[in-house]
């Protein structure tokens, strides 16, 4: 039996609920081959089941423990019994969604000082390590530690000893290129640690195959909506034609230009027909049964989204006064989720941004919603129309990795989709006002 034990986090001992596992010789954490092994915190539950089985289980795997999501590896066989030895013996299934940070980013501005930093664009899903993160850091004053601060290895919480050092880091470190840091603008606010009553146990939000389950109004899900040399035909044909490149992805805009600034089309700008390698996707659209009976005639704006892997799309509702009530989108290429959220307040609306994928962090003001995920695979067509088009933002993780069931699942490649709308002429008289831009 390796020397595993448990340090109770000392940030947050005031109840116990969370600790850190480590392999001591280790520090925070380490490689073991291809998988990245760092401390973790568990919620009560998860924590209680790991106490209780470490002495007898752990020593098989013969090394510490990280989040779930960097088990990746298909070819360490410790990867593979660590992950169904976490599903066998988690009761709700995915050790991952256990994991809930107590810490978060304030919800004003700034938010009040504090010794723990929440660090956004940082951490080991964008290649800076624990190690390296701790060394910059470290230069500001002593600390406790850096955390995962949620399961997208692209946020950490920085915890100092004093609030002076944490300011100190803040100061010189927030909104500009770190190039200690390769270069990385972190975005840094303090952060909060929530009591431990408020901390969710159950944040498991299963991701599923089929959109009926889902249980939105409005989402259909059609897998194999065209075959692999359509979607190769598809794929050579865009990328023959130029593409737009925004801060984290590459579009192109056919029949309207979509303008990120306003998050409408500019209706001056016709561009032409759709392109001729699209019909063939038209005319199978154009046999829906929603499409007939909304009486469209044609969808005449096409965005192509090319997200490099692990790119993902902030929360967003189409603007309902840009487009009419059906959105299609085709999926080639790669794989990704996609996440739905009903946010409780409904005047929430997004705010104007410069483009579309800025990060959720800057754009996640509301934490009160509902949430359903996804799996969309290539070559499956989804539809929203309805409810999920006019009420439920959608969103994309920025993941590297997607838990899918008991799967996990690799964004290994560029993840190409194709959204079909068509251009609405007049203001929008739906069913959701709160939502609605030309009803505000
Ligand atoms: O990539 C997708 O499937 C969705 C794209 C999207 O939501 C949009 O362009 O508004
Ligand atoms: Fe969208």
């Amino acid at each position: 039996m390796l020397n595993i034990y448990l340090i109770v986090d000392p940030i947050i001992n005031d109840d116990s609920t969370r600790g850190i596992l480590r392999v001591p010789r280790c520090g925070t954490h380490m490689h073991s081959g291809s998988c990245l092994v760092q401390c973790f915190s568990l919620c009560r539950v998860g924590l209680h089941l790991l106490m209780s089985t470490v002495e007898l289980k752990f020593s098989r795997f013969g090394f510490c423990l990280g989040p779930f999501l960097f088990l990746n590896s298909d070819s360490c066989c410790r990867c593979r019994l660590l992950r169904s030895y976490i599903h066998n013996c988690c009761p709700r299934g995915n050790l991952l969604d256990m994991v809930t940070s107590r810490f978060t980013r304030p919800k004003g501005s700034d938010g009040e000082s504090s010794p723990n930093l929440y660090v956004a664009n940082c951490g080991p899903a964008v290649g800076l390590s624990f190690d390296k993160i701790e060394s910059v850091f470290s230069t500001f004053g002593n600390m406790r530690g850096v955390y995962p601060a949620d399961e997208s290895g692209t946020r950490v919480i920085v915890s100092y000893l004093e609030e002076s050092s944490a300011q100190a880091a803040l100061k010189a470190l927030s909104g500009h290129p770190c190039k200690d840091l390769g270069g990385r603008v972190l975005h840094i606010r303090y952060s909060i640690l929530r009591p431990a009553s408020q901390v969710q146990v159950n944040d498991s939000v299963p991701v599923y195959l089929v959109a009926s389950d889902l249980k939105i109004p409005g989402i259909y899900l059609v897998h194999d909506f065209i075959t692999s040399k359509e979607e190769e035909k598809l794929l050579a044909a865009v990328d023959n034609r130029p593409w737009k490149r925004l801060a984290k992805r590459r579009v192109q805009h056919y029949g309207y230009e979509f303008l990120y600034e306003t998050r409408n089309v500019d209706t001056k700008q016709y561009l032409g027909e759709l392109p001729s390698f699209v019909l063939p996707i038209l005319e199978k659209i154009s046999s829906f049964p929603n499409f007939v009976a909304a009486g469209y005639d044609t969808l005449d704006q096409l965005t192509v989204n090319e997200y490099p892997h692990g790119a993902g799309l902030s929360p967003h509702i189409d603007t309902h006064s840009a487009f009419e009530g059906l959105i299609f989108s085709l999926s080639l290429a790669g794989p990704c989720i996609m996440e739905f959220r009903r946010y409780s307040q409904g005047t929430w609306l997004p705010p104007l941004t410069t483009s579309n994928d800025v990060t959720e962090e800057d754009n996640d003001h509301c934490s009160n919603f509902t949430r359903r995920i996804i799996f969309l695979p290539p070559r499956s067509m989804l539809l929203l129309s309805g409810e999920a088009r006019y009420a439920w933002h959608h969103y994309i993780p920025h993941h590297k990795v997607d838990m899918v069931g008991d799967n996990i699942i690799r964004r290994n490649s560029r993840r190409v989709s194709f959204t079909f709308r068509k251009v609405r002429a007049g203001p929008c008289c739906c069913d959701y006002p709160q939502y609605c831009d030309s009803q505000r």
